[in-house]
């Protein structure tokens, strides 16, 4: 499969301290791809490899199938990394112009308009961007990374110091470009509830390492509910659960629990375990929501050298 984005062993160290530390990144055609992780992750320094204003200490980068400082890849990016890049002494529609003038858009008065008016910005506005709130800088940055008319749209923390409303503003506004104008999107984030209402697939770095890539039919799947059984002997109980009630699709926890996500009644893996003697400490459903998940995998990736997860 060709990305729209592939980075292969990616790592980046600042006076040898690992930021990001050989990340394996895919972003496919079409994806709104949410870059999770806890403030220090990692973000920010990979968003800014792959937009050439950080150079990977080891490791490669393709965009849209070829190396990132090809000048029609640069052209097919728009971007938006912090709120640098505004001019604060210029009114949004100063700063589009002159945004459009360094990448020599001809005419672009029209298209200027049309991206203002897209993220809820007044063109004809003489406010200048020093007094803009975080929400109408954040809005400016987007329609600036929108000029052009890019494929790819690389977003750190675009969501960050919005309210509410403004949160949704911006999400029908990239879900919108995503659906109509096929473009795909990286977005950075720490506020995995906002994300999950408009990614489509998920990249959960830690401490520099990309932890887990998974779609959000995967992550939903991880979030549905489950029922966790915790014996003394998780691994005679399975074994014995597989054979005597087909026990399939569950995973065993280091801490000894075993989660069922098929559904299976409880007194009978009760009655099952008890009549081979095993004790059943605790059996209930687990209902599962994504912060939920999204914590329990950063204390799980702790315990990985205790034992890690086993998988069915
Ligand atoms: N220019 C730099 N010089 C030295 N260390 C840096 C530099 N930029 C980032 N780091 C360090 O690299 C690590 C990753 O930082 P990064 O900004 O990429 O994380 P992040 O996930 O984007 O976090 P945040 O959401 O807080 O921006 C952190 O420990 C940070 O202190």
């Amino acid at each position: 499969m060709e990305y729209v984005i592939e980075t292969q062993n990616l790592c980046k160290s600042y006076r040898g301290k690992a930021a990001v530390s050989s990340l394996n990144m895919h972003v496919q055609k079409g994806d709104i791809y949410g870059f999770i992780g806890r403030n220090g992750a990692g973000k920010s320094t990979t968003l800014k490899m792959l937009c050439n204003l950080a150079h990977p200490t080891e490791g490669s980068i393709s965009l849209f199938g070829k190396s990132p400082d090809t000048p029609s890849v640069r052209r097919r990016m728009g971007v938006l990394i912090e709120t640098a890049g505004l001019e604060p002494s210029c009114s949004a529609h100063e700063n589009m112009v002159l945004k459009a003038l360094l990448m020599g858009i001809v005419d672009p008065e029209k298209q200027i308009c049309q991206l203002l008016r897209l993220v809820g910005l007044n063109p004809g506005d003489k406010k200048k961007a020093r007094h803009f709130s975080m929400g109408m800088k954040q809005r400016l940055g987007i329609a600036m990374a929108l000029l052009g008319g890019p494929d790819l749209l690389i977003l750190d923390e675009p969501i960050n110091g919005l309210d509410p409303e403004g949160m949704n503003e911006v999400r029908r506004i990239l879900m919108d470009l995503n659906r109509k104008k096929g473009i795909t999107i990286l977005i950075s984030s720490h506020i995995l509830g906002e994300l999950s209402k408009m990614a489509t697939r998920y990249g959960i770095i830690k401490d520099g390492c990309l932890i887990q890539e998974l779609s959000s039919e995967e992550l939903n799947d991880k979030c549905r509910d489950y029922l966790c059984v915790k014996t003394a002997d998780s691994k005679k109980a399975s074994v014995l659960l597989e054979q005597q009630l087909g026990l399939s699709r569950y995973e065993v926890h280091p801490n000894g629990e075993i989660r069922i996500y098929q559904k299976l009644d409880s007194s009978a893996v009760t009655s099952v375990l008890t009549s081979a003697d095993i004790s059943v400490q605790a059996i209930y459903t687990h209902h599962q929501d994504l912060e939920g998940y999204f914590l329990e995998l950063m204390e799980q990736n702790k315990s990985q050298e205790k034992g890690g997860i086993f998988y069915a």
